[in-house]
């Protein structure tokens, strides 16, 4: 702190001899200097309502109390076993351990990526963001959406998929997510687009959900599932809220055909991917399908979004962009700036590291084709059972 009351003194001298037109040079550059860095600072930090994303000034740990961010991470990282597949070691502790993990890394999801947490193809000619909606409004089509219908959203995150989908069918969303912090963030994003009316997230557990049987005409999973101990658990629930002949359309998270449980490098990626994204394990594209025919659905579709447009660019163009742009080594930067002001709590840190290691892991597991985070699966639940 004493060099920081020396700069502070030298500034308000200088500071000074500029009011007074007792300036030279140096002390102008000084000045300059120090109106500088402040105003690059307040920028980079500075507090984004809601126009964009969070400043990194608003990183927080969620629904975690600051002084515990550090002893829930770490508690989190003991949580996996170190044997190559091993993933999560006490599986009673998946969907506890799933919401520790969601409360330590939305703000930076929303800070860094945006309201909605998936991955999408690049359409030629379109950004990121168009892409994403489109990747989205897939489903609103494929389920036949429309105003009136009710639609379940499994696994909603802060809601950037419902508002999507909901925007652009007319139909009523209502989302389901294990973390409350989310909940409280779609809802605050859904009253500044004005769609709450469209738009219900709601705090709750997709393997056990609050919701009468045949209550909705349609489902949804975006990259959710995966965080299931088994697809048949959350997959079972789908089918008892579909009302008969609905439909569920899911993008998985799969080890692809390519996969080969022998590699140890491909043992390597998947293993880091389940680790830097809260998976108990990472299941086949084959065992996804299996699962949903298990519980009762027909199987109506099952195609890889990830391989099947000839012309949309790699769903982890986006991430080695950031990383090859230098913007995660700018995030990196900022992090550890706030997190070296006490703005964000100790332990986020460490957080935004696990993130980056992932980001490294998961861009690997595209280029080797081992790893797919939108395997579309399309059930439909019987007419009658
Ligand atoms: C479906 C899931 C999450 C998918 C993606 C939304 C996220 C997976 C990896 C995340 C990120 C990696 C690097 C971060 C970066 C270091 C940081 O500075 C800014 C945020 C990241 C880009 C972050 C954003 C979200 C992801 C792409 C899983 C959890 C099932
Ligand atoms: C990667 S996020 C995707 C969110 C959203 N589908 C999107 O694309 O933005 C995964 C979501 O699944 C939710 N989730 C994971 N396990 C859950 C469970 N057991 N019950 C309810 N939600 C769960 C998480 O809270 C999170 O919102």
């Amino acid at each position: 702190m004493e060099y920081l009351d020396k700069v502070q003194h030298s500034f308000e001298h200088a500071w000074r001899d500029v009011k007074h037109g007792k300036a030279d040079k140096e002390t102008a550059i000084t000045v300059g200097a120090g109106v500088a860095v402040l105003a690059g600072a307040y920028f980079l930090l500075r507090p984004r309502r809601y126009k964009k994303k969070p400043g990194a000034s608003q990183l927080t740990g969620g629904g975690i109390d600051r002084e515990k961010v550090q002893k829930e991470f770490d508690d989190y990282a003991k949580a996996y076993g170190d044997k190559p597949g091993e993933g999560i070691t006490e599986r009673s502790k998946t969907t506890e351990l799933v919401n520790v993990f969601y409360d330590l890394v939305t703000d930076l999801y929303e800070w860094g990526w945006g309201q909605s947490f998936h991955f999408s193809p690049r359409l030629p000619g379109k950004d990121w963001a168009s892409s994403e909606a489109a990747h989205e409004a897939r489903l609103a089509a494929l389920l036949k959406l429309g105003p009136g219908k009710k639609c379940l959203d499994v696994g909603c995150g802060v809601g950037g998929p419902m508002r999507t989908i909901a925007s652009t069918s007319g139909a009523e969303v209502t989302g389901i997510t294990i973390n409350d912090y989310q909940v409280s963030r779609a809802k605050h994003h859904n009253e500044k687009l004005g769609v709450q009316d469209l738009c219900n997230p709601v705090q709750g557990n997709f393997l056990k959900m609050p919701f009468e049987k045949e209550t909705f005409d349609g489902a949804y999973a975006i990259e959710a599932t995966c965080h299931a101990n088994k697809l048949e658990e959350v997959y079972g629930e789908v089918f008892r809220v579909l009302k008969p002949g609905g439909m569920f359309c899911s993008y998985e998270w799969v080890a692809t055909k390519e996969f080969d449980p022998n590699d140890p490098e491909h043992v390597r990626i998947i293993d880091e991917i389940n680790f830097g994204n809260g998976l108990p394990e990472m299941r086949t594209y084959k065992e996804a399908e299996q699962a949903g025919k298990h519980v009762g659905f027909e199987l109506v579709g099952s195609v890889d979004i990830a391989v099947a447009s000839p012309v949309a660019g790699p769903w982890y163009g986006r991430l080695k962009w950031l990383r090859d742009s230098g913007l995660i080594g700018v995030n990196r930067t900022l992090v550890n700036l706030v997190s070296f002001l006490r703005i964000a709590p100790t332990g986020l840190h460490d957080v935004h590291e696990m993130l980056v290691k992932v980001s490294l892991s998961l861009v690997q597991g595209g280029e080797s084709g081992v790893f797919s985070p939108m395997h579309l699966l399309i059930f439909r639940k019987p007419d009658s059972e």
